[in-house]
């Protein structure tokens, strides 16, 4: 059994209270209020953006030029994703450009930022990894169940494209290959972080759906 089939076993009860947060619901639906997807757009482009600087930082750290190549081209992507999200949604949505994160995207920008940093290489792609997969997983799901006509067709079709799922299997493979001559303590923390991540992934859905706020 490949490590990342083991990875998604271990995490299935958080990917299924993920599919069914009312969010996601909601947004397959078509019935998602205008102010939580907004909301959500926003709060993702702060994402993006640091969630490029930690792609960048592990690739840093990885073990030949041809991670760090695929690293960096993550980065890169997140980084372009960022600009769209700007040049498309915050025009048709009227976004204002000035904010704070909420706490659900502060806590997961962070994390990932401080295990790229200070973790060691195999488990900050583990760390990294939710970000790819379940999005890809939440994507399919959303696109193969919607009801359409949707307000928001352009998103679900974003995550649910080719080049996505390119870069989904090239992460999970990289991750594949780390374990296999990981220690089993690497290992241990590899899952634990992967795990970690994919309840922040939760947080961040659960923010948007409740306009989270910092209550001091
Ligand atoms: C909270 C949050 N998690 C995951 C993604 C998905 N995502 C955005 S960019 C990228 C890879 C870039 O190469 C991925 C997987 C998101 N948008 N927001």
């Amino acid at each position: 059994m490949k490590f990342t089939d083991q990875l998604w076993t271990e995490a299935l009860p958080i990917y299924e209270k993920i599919k069914l947060h009312p969010f996601n619901q909601e947004l397959k639906n078509g019935t998602l209020p205008v102010e939580k997807f907004k909301f959500y757009i926003f709060q993702d482009s702060l994402y993006l953006a640091d969630f490029a600087r930690a792609l960048a930082t592990a690739g840093t750290r990885a073990g030949s030029s041809h991670e760090l190549l695929d690293f960096l081209q993550f980065a890169q992507n997140a980084i372009l994703v960022e600009r769209a999200l700007h040049l498309s949604y915050f025009k048709e949505y009227d976004i204002p450009y000035d904010g704070k994160k909420a706490p659900g995207c502060f806590a997961y920008t962070s994390y990932l930022m401080a295990v790229s940093a200070f973790e060691s290489y195999e488990v900050a792609v583990a760390a990294l990894l939710p970000c790819f997969w379940i999005y890809k997983k939440i994507g399919d799901y959303i696109y193969e169940s919607q009801v359409s006509p949707n307000p928001y067709q352009n998103w679900i079709d974003a995550y649910a494209g080719e080049d996505f799922a390119h870069s989904v299997e090239k992460a999970l493979a990289i991750c594949d290959t780390l374990a296999e001559t990981a220690s089993e303590k690497t290992r241990k923390q590899m899952t634990e972080a992967y795990l970690t991540a994919s309840r922040l992934e939760y947080v961040f859905w659960d923010s948007a759906y409740k306009l989270e706020k910092w209550e001091v």
